[in-house]
């Protein structure tokens, strides 16, 4: 699996440190609200473990899985919820946990269901932001590192199912795609 990497973007050690000043910051403006933090399947789970471990205040957490109908549809913004929340939003401070804003579609799909489901606010913290595909308008509350226009695996992040254990993120070489 290390073979496959071309280059190390984030080392295990840097992702730590970033998420460890997400959580200082995300504990003290969510002080006494008790947020309920939710996790976008299956990328965001690892991002999602190490970020509530850094969180001091209270909260609840729930997961959600979406995909896209299928990679014609996905520049429509059409998604489809593979596995719905367990706990209601109405009324409640949510905060989305996403390991990466590419297109902004997926995220922008979730902000509509869960405004729909009267969530009393909504914030997103996202890792890994890519700014340069983005074809919704949307910004995370947030972010830890804005990334440059590859596409990158590892740390939760997939490539055909496979890398999503390694502890950083980095890019693949170019003979992984054509296997
Ligand atoms: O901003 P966007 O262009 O919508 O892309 C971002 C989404 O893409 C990835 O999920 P993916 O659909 O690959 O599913 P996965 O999390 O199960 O790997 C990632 O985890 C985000 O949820
Ligand atoms: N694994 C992976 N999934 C993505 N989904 C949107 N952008 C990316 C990316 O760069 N890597």
């Amino acid at each position: 699996m290390q073979n496959d990497i071309q280059e190390v973007l984030y080392s295990e050690q840097q992702i730590q440190d970033k998420i460890k000043e997400m959580g200082e910051q995300i504990s003290r403006d969510f002080e006494g609200r008790n947020p309920l933090v939710i996790c976008v399947l299956k990328g965001a789970f690892i991002f999602m473990a190490d970020l509530v471990k850094q969180i001091t205040i209270p909260l609840e957490l729930d997961f959600m899985a979406v995909s896209s109908y299928g990679a014609s549809t996905k520049s429509s913004g059409v998604v489809k919820i593979i596995k719905d929340l367990d706990i209601s939003v109405e009324g409640r401070h949510i905060l989305i946990v996403e390991d990466i804003i590419d297109s902004g579609l997926t995220l922008s799909y979730l902000i509509d269901v869960l405004e729909r489901r009267n969530a009393l606010s909504i914030t997103v913290a996202a890792l890994f932001d890519k700014p340069a595909r983005r074809s919704a308008e949307l910004d995370a509350d947030y972010k830890g590192f804005v990334i440059p226009d590859a596409f990158v695996v590892g740390y939760g992040l997939d490539y055909a199912e496979k890398y999503r254990n390694l502890p950083y993120v980095g890019v693949l070489k170019p003979e992984v795609y054509s296997q």
